[in-house]
């Protein structure tokens, strides 16, 4: 079974903003229940879906293939629930690990947020200045859930 073990947080300042190259995501969900979320994600040039277990603490069974950025482009506008998630990544590296900055747009700009990919939930990492709470636990930032509650209602 594939596994992610991830943990999110806040991000401040504007450090971040310089240290990575934003890419363009699309994102929307075939199934957004927290029990099992299927997601259809354009990223740059390239497409996959995802399907992704519950959550238990910061590790969830993950599951993704790259299909057709066509197809993708038809699922995200025909099956999706609406409206889509659509948010710059950029990836930045620090120590060992690599940081993945998400800065949302559309009902949820403002918000930008820091995650980090582990081999274990105990795993020591550097966290940078820019970096400040976690909100790992918080289903308020899970990308499922802003789209029928987005960040400018919160
Ligand atoms: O890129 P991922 O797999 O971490 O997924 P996401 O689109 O950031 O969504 P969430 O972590 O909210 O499931």
């Amino acid at each position: 079974m594939g596994v992610e073990i991830e943990r999110k947080f806040l991000v401040q300042g504007s450090a971040w903003k310089t240290l990575g190259e934003p890419v363009f995501f699309r994102q929307g969900y075939l199934s957004s229940q927290k029990e099992r979320t299927v997601r259809v994600r354009i990223e740059g040039e390239r497409a996959v879906i995802t399907i992704k277990s519950k959550s238990v603490g910061a590790t969830r069974g993950e599951w993704e293939y790259p299909i057709p950025v066509a197809d993708a482009a038809e699922l995200l506008d025909g099956l999706c629930e609406q409206p889509l998630i659509e948010k710059y990544r950029r990836k930045i590296a620090v120590g060992a690990h690599v940081w993945e900055v998400d800065e949302f747009l559309g009902a949820n700009a403002g918000l930008v947020v820091a995650e980090i990919e582990l081999g274990a939930e105990d795993e020591a990492f550097d966290q940078p200045d820019w970096v400040s709470d976690e909100v790992t636990d918080d289903a308020r930032y899970y990308n499922s859930n802003l789209i029928r509650h987005p960040y400018c209602n919160w």
